[in-house]
């Protein structure tokens, strides 16, 4: 390296830069996925969706990353290809996706446009809107969970022993910015129906600049990796792609817990999340937008309480400790959901600080268990095991409450879901734990300050 000239990375101002460009292609990717919650009404009433073909539509976005093992191969491209290469070809798929779903929401389509017809010709039980708006979820989930992780890997480059955790915390609260724009955001353009399209065009959009910040960040990298006098391949493993890279690090049991903590802890919020705002209006007598505004306190605290949770953690360290914490905290809020008629607002404020808790502590941990170049695979891979979860809860979520609700009533009582839901903090928390002694065993350092790695 130059040692006269400062990389890039080791000027404040940059990371932080880099780390706003980086967010906003979060923002725009949660905003997207959100966008679609608050705007469910709509789609049935414009597009004859009922709630099994909006509950297959949500869950498309994790059919890429579960069944074909995407979000893990999109890992190992980017150990093998490098940030900028694998960086781009994910983010076009994220904005390809949210084209193709627009386009599907489109009067243009609906009046016959290009591919309609095709997609009249199968499946005549699912409505050519409905199809073309699959694929593009389809699409987009692909892009979307693999360009998360070039995100996490971009961070550990710019980051690693410099306040990682605060920029994973910051990371995390751009998503959740992203999530609280699209709640609040969508509705309104949607208008009450009048512009259910342009709502939907306006997120497809947004994707789509996310794109052109990530051509910016391209930039940056490839000046980085000038300045470090390495090619390309710097960040690159040249090994050949092994089955044993995963078995190995399925082998590594601090791994595989935190994987395991992983899908369970998400399994109950996300799932749950999408049945918040029903769940409250059901059981508190709310109206939706009450139970909406109540639900979206969620994202907005935990943008702040990650960034916050992440600087303690870079500073005092008990990452492990932490989750035991956050998943504690998952349980007896679901207990008190399920079983009491506590008023929601205190146990809410808790579930963000649980939502903050986990995701600050466990996304940086990872630099902890493997090494650099293998690190894109290890958060591929723990994506592709969690969106096993995020595909099969809120299936298993309606289920029970079908089950447990028989005629769909109007109001529905939700004890049995929220109580299948503390089932599964509970395994949160036991690996939370099996975390921590395995740590304690092998002496990985996941308790230790992250800044003194
Ligand atoms: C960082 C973490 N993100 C994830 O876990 C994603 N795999 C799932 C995102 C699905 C909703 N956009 C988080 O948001 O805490």
């Amino acid at each position: 390296m130059n040692t006269l000239k400062k990389a890039l990375n080791e000027s404040a101002a940059m990371r932080w830069g880099v780390l706003l460009l980086v967010g906003f292609v979060l923002s725009v990717n949660y905003y997207f996925y959100d966008a679609f919650s608050t705007l469910k009404d709509l789609l049935r009433a414009e597009f004859d969706f009922t709630n099994k073909d909006y509950g297959l539509f949500v869950s498309f976005y994790s059919v890429p990353n579960t069944f074909l093992l995407m979000a893990v191969i999109g890992g190992v491209i980017l150990d093998k290809l490098g940030i900028r290469r694998t960086g781009f070809m994910f983010v076009f798929f994220m904005a390809i996706g949210a084209v193709l779903t627009a386009y599907g929401a489109s009067d243009y389509y609906g009046a016959g446009g290009i591919g309609y017809s095709f997609m009249s010709s199968f499946m005549p039980n699912y409505s050519p809107e409905l199809k073309m708006m699959l694929l593009g979820r389809f699409f987009f989930g692909l892009g979307a969970e693999t360009s998360i992780v070039v995100i996490s890997k971009i961070l550990v480059k710019w980051f690693k022993g410099k306040n990682l955790a605060l920029a994973f915390g910051l990371k995390v609260g751009f998503g959740r910015l992203g999530t609280f724009a699209a709640l609040n955001i969508s509705p309104a353009v949607a208008d009450k129906g009048a512009n259910l399209t342009g709502a939907i065009w306006l997120a497809a959009i947004l994707v789509c600049t996310g794109l052109l910040a990530f051509i910016v960040y391209m930039l940056l990298d490839a000046k980085l990796d000038k300045q470090l006098e390495k090619d390309s391949n710097e960040t690159v493993t040249s090994k050949p792609f092994s089955f044993r890279d995963i078995t190995g690090l399925l082998g590594n049991r601090a791994y595989l817990y935190i994987a395991l903590l992983c899908v369970t802890f998400y399994s109950a919020v996300f799932p749950f999340l999408a049945y918040a705002p029903d769940f409250f209006a059901d059981k508190f007598s709310l109206t939706s937008v009450e139970s909406g505004k109540l639900t979206s306190l969620l994202p907005l605290g935990t943008m702040f309480f990650t960034p916050l949770f992440g600087w303690l953690i870079d500073r005092k360290g008990k990452s492990a400790t932490a989750m035991i914490f956050g998943a504690s905290t998952l349980l007896a809020v679901h207990l008190v959901f399920a079983l009491t008629y506590f008023p929601p607002q205190a146990p809410i404020i808790l579930l963000g600080i649980a939502f903050s808790l986990v995701p600050a502590a466990m996304w940086p941990s990872m630099v902890k268990l493997v090494d650099d170049s293998q690190i894109g695979t290890a958060y591929g891979l723990m994506y592709s095991i969690q969106n096993l979860g995020l595909w099969g809860f809120p299936i298993i979520a309606g289920s029970i409450l079908d089950a447990t609700n028989p005629g769909n009533p109007e109001v529905s009582d939700y004890t049995a879901t929220i109580l299948m839901f503390a089932a599964v903090s509970l395994l949160g928390l036991i690996f939370a734990l099996l975390l921590k002694f395995e740590d304690k065993k092998k002496g990985f350092g996941v308790e230790l300050p992250l800044n003194k790695k």
